[in-house]
């Protein structure tokens, strides 16, 4: 486990973490996003130490990283793996050459570091790579070694430092699915830092959002999503999730339909849409399908659906009543 307290970090007099506190549980992956420069990376830096905070406490699994001396702080750098944005490999060495060197700054055996780097160039796929040098490789496979680079330590705990951010859509599966492999089949704990929302709904269990160097928001992914607390959030939520029709995309809609609109949650345990076949049923209306989606937030449905209501006026003015104490009961 993971625990930040207070943890606050100047530079000088600019403060670019203000009393950040949050836990993360052994086991799952936990997502951090943010703009740029609301203080992701100083966050990942800080959980291993490769900051120092100016106030607050770093525990990890129960030991106070803040004060330990270099040396002691190594062992628990150990524990800990950790993937960039722009791979930072060795040009002039191997791939395995790059996955091996943790191992040997470890001082292992030269038969174990090889067996241990090659095995973890098989779990990233790249077995018959490495003997190839990292320019001959793509983006993806350069970051899948970085990731086996992380691996070969058998960290409790991997940091990912916008490991996607430089790759293209299809890669970026391709490494998200890998980080899914690294948490169920290896039992490592993730920490990643994005600014895309995307990426923490394909994959993290809990959330996090900084703003402005303040933890803002954090919580179970789906809640959080299905329902985000603070305006950063809710504009992260809107990037990647068909909101309630508002400004121009209303107009438009409005433009295009002249009847009564509707907009329904869709979560997924929720049964409102029931709730609306039921209603419109029951005051004889009609509707026609006029905007929104459905997208998953981990394995699980999450979006929202707007319809035109077609019927007669007073019958739809006894929908319109009932419907909003349906609203009132699900909320
Ligand atoms: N070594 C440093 N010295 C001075 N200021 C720094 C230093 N490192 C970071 N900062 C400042 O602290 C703030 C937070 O930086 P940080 O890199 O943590 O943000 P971020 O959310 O990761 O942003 P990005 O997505 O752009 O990397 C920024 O305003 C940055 O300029």
């Amino acid at each position: 486990m993971i625990e930040l307290v207070e943890v606050s970090k100047e530079y000088g007099d600019f403060r670019a973490l203000d009393r950040v506190s949050l836990t993360v549980p052994d086991g799952g992956i936990f997502g951090v996003i943010g703009h740029s420069g609301a203080g992701k990376s100083t966050l990942l830096r800080l959980i291993n130490q490769l900051e120092r905070p100016t106030a607050g406490s770093v525990r990890l699994n129960g030991t106070e990283l803040t004060g330990l001396s270099e040396r002691r702080l190594r062992a628990h750098r150990r524990e800990i793996g950790m993937v960039f944005q722009q791979f930072n490999l060795f040009k002039s060495r191997t791939v395995l050459g790059n996955v091996a060197y943790p191992l040997r700054l470890a001082g292992l055996p030269r038969p174990v570091v090889r067996q241990r780097a090659l095995e973890a160039l098989e779990f990233v796929g790249l077995g018959e790579y490495a003997k190839r040098h990292p320019e001959q490789l793509s983006g993806g496979q350069r970051q899948r070694v970085g990731i086996a680079r992380a691996l070969a330590n058998s960290p409790k705990v991997l940091l990912s430092d916008e490991a996607t951010s430089a790759l293209d859509p299809e890669t970026t599966l391709e490494v998200l699915d890998l980080f899914r492999r690294i948490n169920t089949e290896l039992g490592v704990t993730i920490v990643l830092i994005t600014h895309e929302m995307d990426v923490l709904r394909r994959i993290c269990d809990r959330v996090a959002v900084l703003d402005g160097g303040r933890l803002v928001e954090t919580g179970d992914a789906y809640r959080v999503f299905a329902h985000p607390q603070h305006p950063t959030t809710a504009a992260f939520v809107r990037s990647v999730l068909p909101d309630r029709p508002a400004g121009a995309t209303l107009t438009r809609l409005r433009g295009r339909h002249t009847g009564q609109l509707l907009t329904v949650p869709f979560t997924h345990d929720g049964d409102l849409g029931r709730g609306l076949s039921r209603l419109l049923r029951e005051h004889r209306l009609d509707f026609s399908l006029v905007h929104g989606g459905i997208s998953e937030v981990g394995s699980l449905p999450l979006g929202s659906l707007t319809v035109e209501l077609h019927g007669d006026e007073a019958d739809l003015t006894a929908f319109l009543a009932a419907w909003e104490r349906a609203e009132v009961l699900a909320a």
